[in-house]
């Protein structure tokens, strides 16, 4: 498109962003929604595509921090990308991300993060899916049975307005544990984790919340089910308390928890595995390697080893060409000539770099080439993790 204008959106004109987010995402933004939508979209970078006067495009980005295997790395979280319905397909969602990829590496943002609204659309801009998700579903009309002996340490219910004090540290050891999730502030858990109206579903009860000393469970509950939110333990036994207290919650008859991580543990602790059924497994975090170099010296790795890779980055041409990656002791990444051990796309790297997808499949399917025979398995042994990468943070 000739006149495409590029710009940045001023505060004064947030509301306009959420009318069109309405528009594209066909939703009805209701009176009780739009105070969510004004705080996501105030503390967001917000850039707008004009066309002749019109808004043709809008992106927004929030500056957070994203748990990766031994720590954490600044990330640029997108959301709210949308396209009016008389301008698609004459790129301009790509001149947005051509401008958001620029922002990031001004910001020294070495990774961006998003939820898709369809799988199809981020993979020819760099982001790989890092992280998936499954949906389980627990029959509580008769008593729940587990394997693990339940952690006997007393459970409390407390007020959500605790939150980000009592909930806060649980969250931020379970980050150092399993890569995938943000870092959250008193804001981000008050107004995405635990706001009170209920987003899709109005039958539904405020959260609850009930803490343990080392994990908790945020829960809604209506018409005999409990709908479980977030729930994070220390370790099994703690895990076996909690999803022992949300089955035996009176006048209900089943658990539905949309979102867990997929090597959850209650399929394997339930001494009957027909009352826990995993009803769905979807792409949750989509995951683009901004700075490639400083996002591989990002995280811990599991093995001390050393990896020449070529890299294809078609949008960020600093990405592009060989790099030498050692694992050991402080990891790093600098560019060589060397030959390479494996090609692949920056947008495989995302993909493997929380330790989700392996290596050695994406060389099966013919995705990533393997120069050095048993170099995507040595590589896959140095990306692994020992509990995987998940995300349940709603942006
Ligand atoms: C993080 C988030 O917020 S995810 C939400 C994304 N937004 C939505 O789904 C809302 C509804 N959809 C839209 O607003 C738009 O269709 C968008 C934003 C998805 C795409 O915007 P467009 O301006 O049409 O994309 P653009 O013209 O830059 O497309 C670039 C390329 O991506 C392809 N593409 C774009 N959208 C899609 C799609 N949904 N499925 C498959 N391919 C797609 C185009 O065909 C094009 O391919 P090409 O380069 O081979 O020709």
């Amino acid at each position: 498109m000739t006149d495409l204008e590029i710009r940045d959106v001023p505060e004064a004109d947030v509301d306009g962003m959420i009318d069109f987010s309405g528009l594209v995402f066909h939703q009805r933004i209701r009176e009780r929604d739009l105070e969510r939508w004004r705080w996501m979209m105030r503390r967001a970078e917000r850039i707008g595509a004009w066309s002749g006067g019109v808004r043709a495009g809008q992106l927004a980005t929030l500056p957070m921090r994203l748990a990766v295997p031994g720590g954490t790395v600044d990330c640029s979280a997108i959301t709210a990308v949308g396209v009016l319905p008389t301008h698609r397909r004459r790129g301009v969602l790509s001149a947005m991300i051509e401008r958001m990829h620029a922002d990031a590496i001004a910001a020294g943002r070495p990774v961006a993060a998003l939820w898709a609204s369809e799988g199809a659309i981020y993979g020819r801009y760099g982001f790989g899916l890092a992280d998936r998700a499954v949906e389980l579903e627990v029959d509580t009309s008769r008593p729940l049975a587990l394997r693990t002996e339940p952690d006997p340490r007393p459970l409390r219910l407390v007020d959500p307005a605790e939150a980000p004090a009592v909930l806060g540290p649980i969250h931020e050891a379970a980050l150092a544990r399993r890569p995938g999730g943000l870092v959250r502030d008193a804001e981000w858990w008050a107004r995405t984790v635990l706001p009170d109206e209920e987003l899709s579903d109005e039958r539904l009860t405020e959260p609850r919340v009930v803490v343990h000393p080392e994990g908790y469970a945020i829960y809604r509950t209506g018409r005999g089910t409990v709908r479980l939110e977030d729930l994070v333990a220390a370790d099994p036994r703690v895990e076996a308390a909690l999803w022992q207290y949300l089955a035996g919650i009176d006048l209900t008859s089943r658990i539905k928890a949309p979102s867990r991580p997929v090597d959850d543990l209650l399929p394997h602790m339930a001494a009957d595995p027909d009352q826990v059924r995993t009803t769905a497994e979807y792409g949750a975090l989509w995951l683009r390697l901004v700075d490639v170099p400083a996002a591989l010296r990002a995280r811990s790795w599991a093995a001390d080893d050393a990896f020449v890779l070529d890299v294809a980055d078609a949008r960020i041409t600093g990405n592009h060409g060989r790099w030498r990656l050692e694992t050991g002791g402080e990891p790093a990444c600098e560019r060589t000539t060397g030959a390479p051990d494996l090609s692949l796309d920056v947008a495989d790297l995302g993909a493997v770099h929380l330790g989700g997808a392996r290596l050695s499949t994406l060389v099966r399917i013919g995705a990533v080439t393997e120069h050095t025979p048993g170099a995507a398995a040595r590589l896959d042994a140095a990306l692994a993790v020992p509990l995987a990468p998940y995300t349940n943070d709603d942006f």
